[in-house]
């Protein structure tokens, strides 16, 4: 499949701060694919500029093959853009700031107006319609923001941190919405540092470290690497079945760690946590829970960020 958005060697900085040092990624239509990183790795000034809001100072970017240097308002009709905070126009309302979007992007009167109420009803802000935007809750103005970048049914989806805000109904609403716009062939790049929450919906994921992206095989060795399991046993305190569960895996309690719900073991592969599984259950342990502490993404990221897989 060809990428739709593609970036190599993009830097920039702001005065001597480098914000994005070496950033290369090829991104799929068809797909959500996440954009993981830290606090202050770059993900926003990425953004940005694929977003064709803020010039690289090196490198290339092409969205749908167009340049976001050479021709921003090309890749603006392309693209929807969900910046991390709403912004602007806090006295019109969220029916009139949909329709207001819609009439920018030249839509005639009545298609803006009934893009309008067809966004109000997948956001689910319906009821707030007429509530000036200033007045809407975080989540609701995320909503809102999600709403306005679909309002061109834009090829090319750049979401800054869409779930932050959002209580959990509204999530599960916007990994399903997430989930379709994918299925309908458009190409959607959602950043955010909420694992679990992208754990959940994305297909890919591009991990940035200090403003440069990292490399496949780097990302592959942190996947592989020690990865930490929680095993819970039935009617015990972790402190208490810690005992148990060192006799049975021929460990030493001592460096084993507990969290409140469980023990925590190390396993260097999965191989290795199943034979364990079999060990436990053959000693009589009462095993209720067994799986990673953390998910794929998580436990990705934390190694890298951590350095160890270098
Ligand atoms: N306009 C600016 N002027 C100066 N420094 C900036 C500016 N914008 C970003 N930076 C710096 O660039 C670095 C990257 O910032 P950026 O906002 O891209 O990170 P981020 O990954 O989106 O962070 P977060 O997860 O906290 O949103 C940070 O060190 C930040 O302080």
């Amino acid at each position: 499949m060809t990428p739709t958005i593609t970036a190599s060697g993009v830097r920039r900085s702001f005065g001597s701060v480098p914000a994005v040092r070496d950033i290369s990624l090829q991104v799929e239509p068809g797909r959500v694919t996440g954009l993981v990183g830290p606090n202050g790795s770059g993900k926003t000034t990425l953004l940005l500029m694929l977003a064709s809001l803020l010039a690289p100072d090196a490198g290339q970017i092409r969205i749908g093959g167009i340049d976001p240097v050479e021709d921003p308002s090309g890749v603006r009709r392309i693209i929807g853009w969900m910046p991390d905070a709403l912004g602007a126009w806090g006295s019109l309302s969220a029916r009139e700031t949909l329709f207001v979007t819609g009439r920018l992007y030249d839509l005639p009167r009545d298609a803006a107006r009934d893009r309008a109420e067809e966004l109000l009803r997948m956001v689910d802000l319906t009821a707030l319609a007429a509530s000036p935007a200033r007045v809407l809750s975080r989540g609701q103005k995320q909503r809102l923001g999600l709403a306005r970048a679909l309002v061109h049914d834009p090829q090319v989806l750049l979401l800054d941190e869409p779930a932050s805000g959002l209580d959990p109904e509204a999530r599960v609403g916007l990994r399903v919405l997430l989930r379709q716009l994918a299925a309908q062939g458009r190409t959607v790049l959602v950043s955010s540092h909420i694992l679990a929450e992208l754990e959940e919906v994305v297909d890919d994921a591009v991990f940035l470290v200090a403003g440069a992206t990292v490399s496949a095989e780097r990302v592959a060795a942190a996947a592989r690497s020690l990865r930490t399991w929680r095993v819970r046993v039935a009617d015990a305190d972790p402190a208490v079945s810690v005992e148990a569960i060192a006799a049975a895996l021929q460990r030493d309690a001592a460096t084993l760690a507990t969290d409140r719900s469980g023990v925590l073991v190390g396993f260097a592969s999965d191989t290795e946590a199943a034979a364990a599984l079999r060990a436990l259950v053959e000693a009589g342990v009462p095993v209720i829970e067994y799986a990673p502490a953390t998910g794929d993404l998580e436990h990705t990221f934390l190694d890298l960020r951590d350095g160890s897989a270098s």
